[in-house]
């Protein structure tokens, strides 16, 4: 038996299937016969313009919209009947976030954990202690029991990631998460990015309006484009084999 090649085919499964999406609000059609694939360790920036249907793509893929003609898959499933969403992590629009909600650091990074039929569950203990490794590994342990409200755009953003990662997920989908910061916040973020895709087994879906970084990351030319769209891809080879890593841990303890 060969252990290696077993392993590697392990490590690239279908993570996004789409096949001939196509989404319309009323009259007007934003996405048309989108097709496309993600495969396991793939880091996807996915760029168009203003209006191109970026968001409205991601929305399809996380189950907030349903595709008016095509398929999608997740992890080899069909959405429909999908039900492992805590293997995705989301981090939407900063916009679409509502300023005057009462909640705290702690509580919102907490939300992360609950599947969406569970709106409330106890907070285990370990549960507690995930969401203290989430908030030191995006180092705003400090800001916990702040209203979200209250925060900078940045901490804000690094919240909403801490919210996507207590899972510890297999794909992340990043909409713009590095709108509205400032260069020096943008550049430790992309650098977390960077690593989480490298050294961890972790896939990125991510929109983005920063050329120079998804060129000087993901290459100059798209792999694939649809429409409006582009998808760049650059996929990892970093990892020997597929064995799980607890993120979290793993990022804390590498400081
Ligand atoms: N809820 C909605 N109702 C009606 N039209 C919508 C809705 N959401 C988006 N649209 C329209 O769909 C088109 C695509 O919007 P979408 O937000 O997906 O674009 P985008 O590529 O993410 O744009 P941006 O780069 O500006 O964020 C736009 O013309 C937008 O006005």
């Amino acid at each position: 038996m060969t252990i290696g090649s077993a392993a590697t085919a392990a490590c690239h499964q279908e993570m996004v299937a789409l096949e001939d999406v196509s989404y319309s609000f009323g009259s007007q059609q934003v996405l048309s016969g989108v097709s496309f694939l993600a495969q396991e360790r793939d880091f996807i920036g996915l760029i168009g313009s203003n209006g191109a249907g970026k968001t409205t793509l991601l929305r399809l893929i996380v189950g907030l919209l349903k595709p008016q003609q095509g398929q999608i898959r997740l992890f080899g499933t069909p959405i429909e009947r999908f039900k492992e969403w805590n293997r995705i992590g989301y981090v939407p629009q900063r916009n679409h976030f509502n300023p005057l909600f009462p909640a705290t650091v702690r509580e919102v990074v907490l939300s992360g954990l609950y599947g969406r039929s569970k709106l409330f569950k106890r907070v285990t203990k370990e549960d507690a202690a995930r969401g203290e490794d989430a908030m030191k590994t995006l180092k705003i342990a400090d800001l916990a029991d702040k209203r979200i409200g209250a925060l900078s755009g940045g901490q804000q953003q690094r919240v909403f990631l801490a919210r996507a990662l207590i899972n510890n997920p297999k794909l992340l989908i990043l909409d713009e998460p590095m709108s509205g910061i400032d260069p020096e916040t943008q550049a430790n973020f992309f650098h977390l990015l960077r690593h989480m895709h490298q050294h961890h087994n972790i896939t990125f879906l991510m929109v983005s309006h920063d050329m120079e970084m998804v060129r000087s990351y993901l290459g100059e030319r798209p792999k694939t484009a649809s429409g409006k769209l582009a998808f760049h891809v650059r996929h990892s080879h970093d990892l020997e084999d597929c064995r799980e890593t607890d993120l979290l841990h793993t990022l804390r303890k590498e400081g």
